[in-house]
């Protein structure tokens, strides 16, 4: 980070949501308190059903919280998602198949209303950010899953938004594809000063590229341990062998076991 004193991406204070169910109500987030900040890269970890995707969904403005506070870029989620404040990737790449990767990435820009030259200009871009630049022609069958995955990202990231949120974006890649992504994305990271709040099951995924870990217990979901990373910005993939880097992940592992019950 340049500036001495980020502004805040997302703040909540004693954050809850509660959903009513048949079955009673389940407390799907409680208590959380979280600041992230311009430029930070925060994963969320944690067993299935803490609250992960919930609380990436509150920012999105997908569920609403039931008690505590949230902003956004300073303001309401609505406003944000209004100002478009954020683009979202999902586990699943998401891309029409009867549309072109250039088309795909063009969809939301179209329903935005970019002349066609702005679309243009953006998606050569993006598609150059993600090192897809040459298939932007193709359609999303003709593409592997890691290809896919990094068109869902140029999708994200075609209409500016400084935030972005990554749900488990490469948990379906194998672990060789998996780096190499992880690589990248540290490395796109790194050159556009976004702020990425990322979902994961994976230990050593989160202590690689995280400058914050937070970790996160079930039942109800909440905020464990938040954990600042002392790793160095630029990080070439074997500093997941450097002593550093495993105490974090312990630190994480120790954290993830004291919240779960191996049912
Ligand atoms: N729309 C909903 N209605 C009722 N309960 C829900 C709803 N969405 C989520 N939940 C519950 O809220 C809890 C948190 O779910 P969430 O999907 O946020 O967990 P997660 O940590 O992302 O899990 P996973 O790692 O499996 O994706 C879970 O118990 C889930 O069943």
């Amino acid at each position: 980070m340049t500036e001495d004193n980020p502004r805040s991406v997302v703040s909540a204070k004693d954050l809850c949501l509660t959903f009513e169910t048949n079955d009673g109500p389940v407390h799907a987030l409680k208590d959380v308190n979280l600041e992230v900040k311009k430029g930070d890269f925060v994963s969320f970890i944690g067993p299935s059903g803490c609250g992960k995707t919930t609380f990436l969904r509150v920012i999105a403005d997908l569920e609403k919280s039931t008690a505590g506070e949230i902003t956004v870029n300073g303001t309401t989620p609505e406003n944000a998602r209004l100002d478009r404040s954020y683009g979202y990737v999902f586990q699943a790449a998401g891309l029409y198949p009867w549309r072109t990767i250039e088309k795909n990435i063009a969809l939301p820009l179209e329903i935005m209303g970019y002349t066609k030259a702005d679309q243009q200009r953006r998606i050569e871009r993006v598609l150059e950010l993600v090192d897809l630049a040459n298939f932007g022609k193709k359609f999303p069958w003709q593409l592997s899953g890691g290809m896919q995955q990094r068109a869902s990202i140029a999708r994200a990231l075609a209409f500016d938004a400084d935030l972005l949120l990554m749900d488990e974006p490469f948990g379906a890649l194998d672990e060789i594809v998996r780096d190499h992504l992880n690589e990248q994305l540290l490395k796109l990271w790194a050159r556009t000063d976004k702020t990425i709040c990322f979902v994961t099951h994976s230990i050593p995924e989160a202590v690689y590229l995280s400058t914050r870990i937070v970790v996160m217990s079930p039942r109800p979901g909440r905020v464990t341990d938040v954990i600042e990373s002392p790793l160095p910005k630029e990080r070439p993939l074997d500093i997941r062998e450097s002593p550093e880097f495993l105490k974090i992940a312990h630190r994480v592992r120790e954290g993830l076991r004291a919240g779960h019950s191996y049912e």
